[in-house]
């Protein structure tokens, strides 16, 4: 199986935590992509949705599914979206697509969150993916150096990469990640730094993984 089939299989899966007649927060990337084109079989089904990025908002009004201003929705079922990658208690990295901030403030007003993903993002400890940080373009250089004194680990402006915040984002290479939930709530605490790509504080409930056998359905540890 390729990774885009088995994209397509937890995204298949997914639909099955949809509620209906509520409003589903929906994630970014090309994990979500497929996951979108799914839910567009069942639009009738559902008041509407909120995306997390201007590129999942123009898709899902592509389908003629609505997409609804957060400010203007107090609750919401479900989010579902990928990582790129998640640890046995279902701590996660992501912001690979850049799209951290938008997805963390989504997460926050849902009661479940439902991460999707091929097996290739199932780690036993987080970091080896570069850690994004979402960050206030004046502070990049401040943040970097507050980042290599606290935790190590190599920061890299993404080059040519402005958020839709219209912030940057360093990845930061080689962080030894033991404690994902202080870690996110410390470079939270840097001035400058938006947000950062752990979602550990706020952690998946379930992870629907893409295997060669089949989608597995794990829950935290
Ligand atoms: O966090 C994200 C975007 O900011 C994505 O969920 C993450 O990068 C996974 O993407 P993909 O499904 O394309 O592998």
């Amino acid at each position: 199986m390729t990774q885009d089939e088995l994209k397509l299989e937890v995204a298949k899966a997914a639909i099955e935590y949809v509620v209906p007649d509520t409003i589903i927060g929906v994630g970014t990337g090309s994990t979500a992509n497929f996951f979108i084109d799914e839910l567009a079989k069942i639009k009738g089904t559902i008041k509407g949705t909120v995306a997390s990025s201007e590129a999942t908002a123009e898709r899902l009004k592509g389908h003629g599914i609505p997409v609804f201003d957060l400010n203007s929705v107090d609750e919401m079922s479900v989010y579902i979206d990928g990582a790129d990658e998640a640890d046995p208690g279902l701590c996660l990295v992501k912001g690979g697509g850049g799209a951290l901030t938008r997805e963390k403030i989504v997460l926050a007003v849902a009661d479940k969150f439902v991460c999707i993903a091929d097996d290739s993002k199932k780690v036993d400890v987080l970091g080896k993916f570069p850690l994004p940080i979402e960050v206030i373009p004046m502070a990049r250089s401040y943040v970097a150096r507050e980042v290599v004194k606290r935790f190590g680990g190599e920061p890299v402006l993404r080059d040519g990469f402005t958020t839709d915040n219209g912030n940057v984002i360093l990845d930061v290479h080689g962080l030894e990640i033991v404690d994902p939930v202080s870690m996110e709530n410390e470079l939270n605490s840097i001035v400058g730094v938006v947000t950062n790509g752990l979602f550990a504080a706020r952690n998946a409930d379930v992870f629907l993984c893409g295997t060669k056998d089949g989608v597995e359905t794990i829950t935290a540890k």
